[in-house]
């Protein structure tokens, strides 16, 4: 095989309760982006549409991420890398780790499947590094394992596969600012209360277990985030409305997704998550900011394979 071209999907980041820690996977949004072996080692970036962004495989998140993968299988090649984006960097919906995780996952095909999962996903890590000024695995893991997943540890980097219930849809508001994931972690607090960090690591835990046990009422009783959202959801115009109008209309949970503008929900059915999409763009279309709105189930398989030559 000489090029693959790929499907690297959207994810959401965090879940509320899981800071840096947990994620799940979009199905109908993401990037396309073809990978291609050359016999020249090196790699290249040679196109890029949809976005603005280096074409400098040192300040491209996909160039970082294709060194640390080649470089670990001893660079047998060099690639050409193009990407079409869909996902706006700095949207929240996992930009630039969709790029990340695209590459890592591409460059394992034309090698014939050396690595495993999470080694894909640390090589991914190094790459979204770049773009947010610190090592974290939260969109990267669930672009490469699909479904939800959970970062137990960085170093050395271990990813835990969640069950995704059969129900479990996603709708999402991004809102066209951007807010750089860097500057959103430079406004957080360094240190949180014992008490807001109780709250929080017990909602993380029944989370889980009612991702397991298919219960909804237990994970809407979940998404909830009393550390990082008051902070960042000044950031975010109409936060407070479009929250609202999310859990009014049905949704589990609301609330930042990734490190924001995007807002998502978690909704129990297509039906749900359709009703939360009409009243959100109630909510926005009467401002004078931009916006798109995303419907999806969860994507249970990370990323796709579009074509092969
Ligand atoms: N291939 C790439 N795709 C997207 N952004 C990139 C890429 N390479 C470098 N960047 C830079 O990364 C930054 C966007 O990443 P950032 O993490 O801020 O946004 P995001 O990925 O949409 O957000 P989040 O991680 O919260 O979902 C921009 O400054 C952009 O120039
Ligand atoms: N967990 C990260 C995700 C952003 O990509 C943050 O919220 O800063």
């Amino acid at each position: 095989m000489k090029e693959i071209k790929i499907f690297s999907p959207a994810t959401v980041a965090n879940v509320s309760c899981g800071f840096d820690v947990l994620g799940f996977c979009l199905d109908t949004v993401g990037d396309v982006m073809t990978v291609r072996k050359t016999k020249a080692k090196g790699i290249a970036i040679t196109k890029i549409e949809g976005a603005s962004l280096p074409y400098e495989p040192e300040n491209n998140v996909a160039g970082v991420a294709a060194k640390a993968i080649l470089d670990a299988a001893d660079n047998p090649f060099g690639v050409e890398i193009e990407i079409y984006k869909n996902i706006k960097p700095g949207s929240g919906v996992g930009s630039s780790s969709a790029s990340a995780s695209g590459t890592v996952w591409a460059i394992n095909e034309l090698l014939g499947r050396p690595f495993n999962k999470q080694e894909l996903t640390a090589f991914g890590m190094k790459g979204e590094a770049l773009a947010s000024g610190a090592e974290h695995a939260d969109n990267v893991a669930p672009g490469i394992f699909g479904g939800f997943t959970l970062v137990k540890q960085l170093n050395p980097l271990k990813v835990v596969q969640l069950p995704t219930p059969s129900e479990m849809w996603a709708t999402i508001i991004h809102p066209q600012i951007e807010v750089k994931t860097a500057e959103a972690r430079a406004i957080l607090p360094k240190e949180v209360s014992l008490q807001k960090a109780i709250k929080q690591w017990a909602n993380v835990g029944s989370f889980i277990s009612g991702l397991y046990d298919e219960d909804y009422e237990l994970i809407s009783d979940s998404l909830i985030d009393n550390i990082v959202e008051p902070h960042r959801s000044q950031l975010i115009p109409y936060f407070d409305e479009v929250k609202k109008a999310m859990l009014d209309n049905g949704a589990l949970g609301a609330g930042i997704s990734g490190s924001g503008p995007s807002i998502f929900s978690l909704c129990k059915g297509e039906a749900t998550a359709m009703k939360v999409a009409e009243v959100i763009n109630k909510v926005y279309e009467s401002t004078e900011i931009e916006f798109d709105i995303y419907v999806s189930k969860i994507n249970t398989s990370g990323v796709k394979v579009l074509n092969l030559k």
